[in-house]
C-alpha cells in the first residue's frame, strides 16, 4: 500500500503539488487524472524520489520512503515513463536488461524473463535487436512496460503509458493490459489526462486540479456522487459514454431477464453495457435484446442519479 500524506512541492516558489493525500491499496490501479500541469507527474515522481517533496510524508507498506536510499527504493518500483523513456542508443534487448544488470541477474535469467514478457505483451523476438526509433509508438510503449515489469516489483508507477497511441490501438492495449496476470498483485498508480482511459483502467480515480486533489473515488462515485461542480463539469463531455462503459450486465440483472441471452453472445456478468450494445448493434437480428438492454440501463440509471 502506498500512503501519501499532505505532500507538497513548489518549483521556483510556485506550488506544483499542494498538500495532497491519498492511498493506493494493494492490488489496485489508482489513476491520477487531470489536465496538463495539474501536478500528476510531479506526484508520481515524488513516490520514487526522482523529485524530492518539500513537506509531508510518503509511505510504502508503512515504511517512509526517506528511510532508505533512493536507489534501493527504486529497485522495488517499476516505472513507466512518459513517451516510453527508452534509451535511444540502446537496442530493445539492452533497454529491457537495464534493471536486471543493476540487479546482477545472470544472462539466462534475463533472457528467459525477457522472452516471457515479450510473449505476454505481444511483441515478437525480432524487436530485440532493433533500436527504439525502429519501432512503432505502440511497440515502444509495450517495451517501456516490459522494462518496468521485468523485476516483478510490487509497485508500478506509470506516467501516461499509452499516451502516444491512437484511440483504436489504445482500446486494444487497455483490454490486454487489464487481463495481464502479472499486474493483478501489484499496487499501480497510473497518470493520465484521458478521461476514458481513467475509467477503463482505474479501480479508483484521484481527480486533480492546480496541484490539489479535488475528489478521490470509484468511477461510479465520480459520475454519480460528484463532490462539487468542478468534478461534474470535468466529466460532462464524456458523461453518457462513461455511464454506459462503467455499467455491467450484472448491474442490469434486476431490470433484464436474459441470462441465457448473455451467454449466447459470449457476454459475462462483467461485460460492460457499452461493449454489449456495440456487439449487438452490428446485427439487426438482435434489435429486441438491444432495445431491452437500453431500457434496463435507463431504469438502472434513474436509481443512480439522486
Ligand atoms: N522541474 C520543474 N521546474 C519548474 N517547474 C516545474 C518542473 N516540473 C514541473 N513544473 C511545473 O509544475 C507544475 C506541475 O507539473 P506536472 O508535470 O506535475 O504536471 P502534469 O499534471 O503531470 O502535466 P502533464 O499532463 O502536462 O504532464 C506545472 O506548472 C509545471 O510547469
Amino acid at each position: 500500500m502506498i500512503t501519501v500524506k499532505s505532500v507538497s512541492k513548489k518549483f521556483n516558489g510556485k506550488p506544483a503539488v499542494d498538500h495532497i493525500s491519498f492511498q493506493a491499496h494493494d492490488q489496485e490501479i489508482l489513476v491520477l487524472l487531470g489536465t496538463s500541469g495539474c501536478g500528476k507527474t510531479t506526484t508520481l515522481k515524488m513516490i520514487n524520489r526522482l523529485i524530492e517533496s518539500d513537506s509531508g510524508a510518503i509511505l510504502i507498506d508503512g515504511k517512509n520512503i526517506l528511510d532508505q536510499k533512493a536507489e534501493e527504493l527504486r529497485m522495488g518500483i517499476g516505472f513507466v515513463m512518459q513517451h516510453s523513456g527508452l534509451f535511444p542508443h540502446y537496442t530493445i534487448k539492452q533497454n529491457i536488461a537495464v534493471v536486471p544488470e543493476l540487479l546482477k541477474w545472470d544472462k539466462k535469467k534475463t533472457e528467459s524473463r525477457t522472452e516471457e514478457l515479450l510473449h505476454k505483451l505481444h511483441l515478437s523476438d525480432d524487436v530485440l535487436s532493433r533500436f527504439p526509433n525502429e519501432l512503432s509508438g505502440g511497440q515502444q510503449q509495450r517495451v517501456g512496460i516490459a522494462r518496468a515489469l521485468i523485476a516483478n516489483t510490487p509497485v508500478l508507477l506509470m506516467d501516461e503509458p499509452f499516451g502516444a497511441l491512437d484511440n483504436i490501438t489504445k482500446a486494444d492495449i487497455h483490454s490486454e493490459f487489464k487481463s495481464l496476470e502479472e499486474l493483478k498483485n501489484k499496487t499501480i498508480i497510473l497518470v493520465t489526462h484521458d478521461v476514458q482511459e481513467a475509467f477503463e483502467l482505474g479501480h479508483r480515480i484521484c481527480l486533480m486540479d492546480k496541484g490539489k486533489i479535488i475528489q478521490t473515488g470509484t468511477p461510479k462515485e465520480m459520475l454519480y456522487r460528484p463532490q462539487n461542480n468542478f468534478v461534474s463539469d470535468f466529466f460532462t463531455e464524456n458523461r453518457l459514454l462513461l455511464e454506459y462503459k462503467i455499467a455491467t450486465l450484472k448491474e442490469m440483472g434486476a431490470f433484464l431477464n436474459s441470462e441465457n441471452t448473455h451467454r449466447t453472445f459470449g457476454f459475462t456478468e462483467k461485460t460492460s453495457v457499452w461493449n454489449a450494445l456495440q456487439k449487438l448493434s452490428s446485427d439487426h437480428k438482435n434489435t429486441g435484446y438491444y432495445e431491452n438492454l437500453i431500457k434496463a440501463f435507463n431504469e438502472y440509471r434513474k436509481l443512480q442519479i439522486v
